[in-house]
């Protein structure tokens, strides 16, 4: 973790899937305490680039790096060691055990005694306000704390960059809001660098310190929250004329 800013980037990654180009050359950076909304319409390619950027998918051209240093050879766990890691779309929780339980899992995969990894987890879950729930089982949670634990058990370990895939996914309104203020504070709380993937415009704007628009496989814009909601293109293809 430390305090030395770092940079995970994408250098023109290009990802095929058959004769579906997911990926054409993209270039994408963020930094240690910076939040970057990735976003575009279905099957832009927002989740093919993050499953890139963690180590579950290779690219087929362009390489990935972290401060740097190429990561073409690191597969999820070799990510995951060097602190970046993510959530899944619908969670992935284990079903069975309780809320600490899920959240010990990786701390105990990485190393840490039972009973380190115990005190750790439930460090964590004050931390992000769900302590209240450590004894609850996964499969009894609602949707939105199941999102919870889902960042907290992210946040067990090492800790450089969180991406989320789509946290906020079949939320109320409310629900999205109080997720978001927990999204917002990590930069600072955890000293980590985030990319959120997110549908709701109003909120992936105003939480984002810059944006990366993907339309079709290819980067349609970035910059910040104010640029992008000003961009023409960006206007046109995506986001409608209400913004
Ligand atoms: N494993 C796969 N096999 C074949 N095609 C895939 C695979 N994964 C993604 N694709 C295709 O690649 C393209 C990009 O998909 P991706 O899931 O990255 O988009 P997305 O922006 O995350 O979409 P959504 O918002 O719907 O989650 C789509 O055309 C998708 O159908």
């Amino acid at each position: 973790m430390g305090s030395d800013r770092q940079e995970l980037r994408a250098n023109a990654v290009t990802v095929s899937f058959g004769g579906v180009k997911a990926l054409q050359s993209v270039d994408l950076s963020v930094s240690t305490g910076e939040i970057l909304g990735l976003i575009g319409p279905n099957g832009a390619g927002k989740t093919t680039l993050v499953n890139c950027l963690t180590g579950f998918q290779r690219p087929a051209l362009g390489q990935i790096t972290l401060n740097g240093e190429n990561a073409s050879a690191w597969n999820a766990v070799d990510f995951r060691r060097r602190g970046i890691t993510r959530t899944f779309q619908g969670g992935r929780l284990f079903a069975d055990m309780t809320v600490l339980e899920n959240v010990e899992v990786p701390l105990v995969a990485s190393g840490l005694s039972r009973r380190v990894a115990r005190r750790e987890a439930s460090e964590l879950l004050k931390r992000l306000g769900i302590a209240g729930i450590a004894h609850n089982l996964a499969s009894a949670l609602p949707y939105t704390d199941e999102r919870r634990v889902g960042i907290a058990r992210a946040l067990a370990g090492p800790r450089n960059f969180v991406l989320l895939d789509e946290p906020a996914a079949g939320m109320s309104d409310v629900e999205c809001e109080e997720l978001m203020q927990v999204v917002q504070t990590l930069p600072a709380n955890f000293g980590c660098g985030v990319i959120l993937i997110e549908h709701n415009m109003t909120v992936v704007l105003k939480v984002s310190h810059k944006i990366h628009v993907l339309d079709g496989g290819r980067t349609l814009a970035e910059g910040t929250p104010q640029a992008i909601r000003t961009n023409a293109a960006v206007i046109e293809a995506y986001l409608g004329a209400e913004v």
